[in-house]
Order: structure tokens, then C-alpha cells, then sequence
């Protein structure tokens, strides 16, 4: 049995891991934490999450006596924090025999200067920044398995890479036309702060981060090549939906772009291939990715569609794949029941 803490157990992704550690047969949750000066710190994680109502597990204030201690105290650490926060504590929070997992964006770029530019403020943390591996559990699970310090994918980036990398590892696409990213998020994905933007007065269906979101940089880091990525916000609570047009090279043919497909996924029980495009519905509230394509032979486009859950796949779920990589499990292991 491996024991775990969450910090930021009381935002959506946090709680999240909080069920899934509840109900992962080698995990045993042993804390959860919010900030110092939280207003939900000593509350129940039930009173915040009614759905969590039978789980015994207060949210306790962090401090870095608190940090100090999980470093040596517990097997993995799940940061659902804001990207400064788990900028700031992941040295501390590495300085023991944890591993940590970060659900945050301040570990997947490598490049300082473009994570200040998209991330706005400068990163620090060289050494922590170094050891990192992005946790996408089915393209780097043999850098995951021994790595001390997981940067889990942002939840557009998951979509996507997962539609696009058996195409470009394949050297099939075009690399005169970039692939070109439509997606739609639900507004869990901003987060449970309370925000005008989210709320559901405010919610329609519109685009965002139009050519500057700092997915995009995070896609182009882990795919090789640049993309045009379009998120937008829907007046749903949860999942993403990506819509993905790409140019192959001259003369590929559908039933090649099948086949790497199912080569790239044939032992990869979270990703489903799908015989028509899937829908959220489909996906929503499970750790699965549903990918379908379909290619215009004469014209030499084609367009992928990838759906995924992003408070799962997009995030809490992936996280447990690579723990499940990391403690030598199988990857499903306590998603798919
Ligand atoms: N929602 C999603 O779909 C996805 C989110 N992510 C990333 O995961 C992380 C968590 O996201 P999400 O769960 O949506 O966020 P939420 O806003 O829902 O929750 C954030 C959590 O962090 C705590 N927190 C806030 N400020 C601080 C702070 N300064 N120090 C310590 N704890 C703090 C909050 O509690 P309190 O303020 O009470 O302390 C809360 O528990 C973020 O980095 C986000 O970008 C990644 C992929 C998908
Ligand atoms: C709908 C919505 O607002 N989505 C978030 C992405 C959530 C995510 O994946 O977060 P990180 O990369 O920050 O970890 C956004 O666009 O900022």
C-alpha cells in the first residue's frame, strides 16, 4: 500500500483525486491540505463536495512545517495548486523520499523564457524544473516510471497530443500546414473559484486565449511541431471536445492513418478508438480518451476528433496513471472498474 497526500484537495481537480485515492486498492489517503489563510481550511471535504459527504478527511491548512513533513512522511504528493504555489514549494516538497505529482503548469516547459512569457513570472526552480517528466502516461511511461517529479499534462494539451502524436511520430502530416486546434472546454476547467466568466449567467460558447493560450507551447513542446490551438468556453460543467484538422503527405491513405492509430493504442486500455466521432457524454466523469478520424483522400486533409473527461484525463485521473506506472501496476488500475 502506498500512502498519499492531496494539496488542494477542495478545487475540482483536487477532489477528484481524493475519490480516486479513495477508491484505488494500493492507496491509502493520509491528508489533505488547502492554503494557509483558506477560508474552507478545517471544513469536512464533504461539506464542500457533496458527493464526497461519506469520505472521513478534514482540509487542513498547509504551512511549511506541514511541507517539511509530507516530504518524508508519505510515498506520493499531489499538488492541485495554482502554478505559483507549486513553483514555490516543489524543492521542499522533494527534499525527502516523496515523489510528487503537480497537476499544475510550472513543470511541463523546459524553456524559462517561454513559460515567463506565457506563465508571467519567472521560473526559479531550475533543479525541480530539470528532474521533471511530463506524466502523458501513454507516450513517456519509461521516463514516468522512475522520475521523482511529474509535470501532469494541462487537459487541452492531453486532447490533443493524444489525436495528434501517432501522426507526427509517424512523419505522416504535412509539415508545410499546421495542424490546426479547435477545442471546447467545460467550466470546470477554469476552476471552482467563484468568476464572472464562469458563471452560469455569464457562460455561453465562445472563444478564448486566441493565439497566446499557454497550451499552445506546452502542445508544440511535446508534438515537435507548431499548431494552431482555438480553445473555448462551453455552458457545460466538464469535458473537452477537440476538433482537429491536419494535412497528411500526398497519396496516405485512410487505412493507414487507421493503422497507426491502432498500433500506437493497442495495449493502451485508457484510449478507446471509436467507430464514429465521439461525443462529451461518452467520456464525461470516466479516465478515458475517445479518438475517430476520418481522411479526404483527394485532398489530403483530415480531421480527428478527441474527447476526454479534463477534471479526469485532463488531469486527476492522469495523475493516477502514473502512479500506477511509477508503482509498477497496471495503468488502469482503480479507473476502470
Ligand atoms: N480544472 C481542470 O480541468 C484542470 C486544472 N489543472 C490545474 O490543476 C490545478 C488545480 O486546478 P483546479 O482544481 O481546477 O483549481 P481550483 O481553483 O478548483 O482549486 C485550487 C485548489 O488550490 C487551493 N489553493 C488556492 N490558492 C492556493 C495557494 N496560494 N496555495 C495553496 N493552495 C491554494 C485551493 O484552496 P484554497 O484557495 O481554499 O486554499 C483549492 O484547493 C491548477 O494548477 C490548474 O491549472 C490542470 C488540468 C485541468
Ligand atoms: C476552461 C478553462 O479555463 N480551462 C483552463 C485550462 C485548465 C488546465 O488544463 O489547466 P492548466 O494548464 O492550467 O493546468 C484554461 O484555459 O486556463
Amino acid at each position: 500500500m502506498y500512502n498519499v497526500s492531496i494539496i488542494g484537495a477542495s478545487g475540482y481537480t483536487g477532489a477528484q483525486l481524493v475519490q480516486l485515492v479513495q477508491q484505488h486498492p494500493e492507496l491509502v489517503l493520509k491528508g489533505t491540505y488547502v492554503s494557509s489563510n483558506s477560508a474552507d481550511a478545517h471544513k469536512s471535504i464533504g461539506e464542500l463536495h457533496g458527493n464526497l459527504a461519506h469520505v472521513d478527511a478534514t482540509l487542513l491548512p498547509i504551512n511549511d512545517e506541514v511541507l517539511e513533513t509530507l516530504a518524508n512522511s508519505v510515498d506520493f504528493i499531489f499538488l492541485a495548486t495554482p502554478h505559483e504555489a507549486s513553483h514555490d514549494w516543489m524543492p521542499i516538497l522533494t527534499s525527502g523520499s516523496a515523489k510528487v505529482l503537480d497537476l499544475s503548469g510550472a513543470f511541463r516547459l523546459k524553456d524559462t523564457q517561454v513559460f515567463e512569457d506565457f506563465y508571467g513570472f519567472p521560473h526559479l526552480q531550475k533543479d525541480s524544473l530539470e528532474q521533471a517528466v511530463y506524466g502523458l502516461a501513454e507516450w513517456y511511461c519509461s521516463d514516468i516510471q522512475p522520475a521523482k517529479i511529474i509535470a501532469v499534462p494541462g487537459c487541452y494539451p492531453t486532447a490533443s497530443l493524444t489525436a495528434l502524436k501517432p501522426l507526427c511520430e509517424n512523419q505522416l502530416l504535412d509539415k508545410a500546414v499546421r495542424p490546426v486546434i479547435n477545442a471546447v472546454s467545460g467550466v470546470s476547467g477554469a476552476g471552482r473559484k467563484a468568476n464572472l466568466t464562469t458563471s452560469f449567467f455569464e457562460v455561453s460558447l465562445h472563444a478564448y486565449g486566441v493565439l497566446g493560450h499557454r497550451h499552445t507551447p506546452e502542445i508544440e513542446a511535446y508534438l515537435g511541431t507548431p499548431v494552431i490551438f482555438t480553445p473555448h468556453l462551453g455552458n457545460f460543467k466538464r469535458g473537452i471536445l477537440a476538433t482537429i484538422t491536419v494535412k497528411v503527405k500526398p497519396g496516405i491513405k485512410q487505412v493507414q492513418l487507421d493503422e497507426v492509430y491502432k498500433a500506437a493504442y493497442a495495449d493502451k486500455p485508457i484510449v478507446r478508438l471509436r467507430n464514429s466521432f465521439p461525443k462529451i457524454d461518452d467520456v464525461a466523469h470516466t479516465p478515458f480518451v475517445d479518438l475517430h478520424w476520418k481522411l479526404d483522400e483527394a485532398s489530403g486533409y483530415a480531421v480527428i476528433t478527441s474527447a476526454i473527461d479534463n477534471v479526469m484525463k485532463g488531469a486527476a485521473s492522469q495523475a493516477i496513471q502514473c502512479v500506477n506506472i511509477m508503482t509498477k501496476q497496471p495503468v488502469e488500475t482503480g479507473l476502470v472498474l
